[in-house]
């Protein structure tokens, strides 16, 4: 059984190949898109390759500038050729969870501002099912009140800490809840009930939103496209 550091590496190295001369790049964020970065700046100082990237987080734009590649804001940018983006967990169906690393909002943000999109993961995120915790980001105003609704809809929600027990803030300064549904039938359904929950930022379902997934594997990558006429 290979270590899933290696498994999250070789799919990102070869993720990374579908970058292209001139594009700009939308860019994940998380320990498995850290292997994207990494070989876009190899492939930055050693041919060269001509990219602009738009990052999913403060993080991502720290380590991928100190790499060489130029970084610009969302909206300093007229378009994104195509994002690649890691995943907590994919659903036969293409639907993932997103957000294990806080990033979700901006993350969604970028993919759906962009023509195209990748996700890369280990094998261990495919599931016949979603049923990973579902984060949401809220926003802190009322966000006792909002815990106490998503309570009592059943959907166990939980704050997502820090090491010292403060709530985690993303780069937008919200906070998270993460959900535990006890099972998960219809994700756009339960994605568009959050999404009118005032308070409610964005919530970690993403939703018809991959063109391919890159899958590190034991016996190497697999690739799957999400479409039936692939589009990359
Ligand atoms: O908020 C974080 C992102 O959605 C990540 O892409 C996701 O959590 C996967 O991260 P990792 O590659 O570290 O498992």
């Amino acid at each position: 059984m290979t270590d899933t550091n290696e498994l999250k590496k070789i799919a990102g190295y070869r993720a990374a190949e579908f970058v292209e001369d001139g594009m700009v790049v939308g860019i994940g964020s998380g320990s498995t898109i850290a292997y994207v970065i990494e070989a876009l700046g190899k492939r930055v100082a050693e041919e060269g390759l001509n990219i602009v990237g738009v990052p999913t987080s403060d993080k991502t734009r720290r380590t991928a500038a100190k790499l060489g590649i130029p970084m610009y804001n969302v909206d300093d940018v007229d378009h994104i050729d195509l994002t690649i983006d890691g995943a907590d967990e994919i659903d036969p169906e293409f639907a993932a969870i997103k957000g294990g690393g806080a990033a979700l909002l901006w993350e969604k943000i970028v993919a759906i501002n962009s023509s195209r999109n990748v996700w890369v993961v280990d094998e261990g995120k495919l599931a016949p099912k979603l049923t990973h915790y579902l984060p949401v980001e809220v926003i802190p105003y009322g966000s006792d009140q909002l815990f106490k609704r998503l309570e009592a809809k059943g959907y166990k929600p939980s704050w997502r800490l820090d090491q010292n027990g403060n709530p985690v803030r993303t780069d937008s300064a919200n906070f998270l809840i993460d959900l535990h549904p006890t099972d998960i039938t219809d994700p756009f359904t339960l994605g568009r009930e959050l999404t009118s929950m005032v308070g409610v930022v964005e919530h970690g379902l993403f939703l018809n939103i991959v063109d391919k997934v890159v899958v590190g594997r034991d016996n190497g990558v697999e690739i799957f496209d999400a479409h039936p006429q692939p589009l990359i």
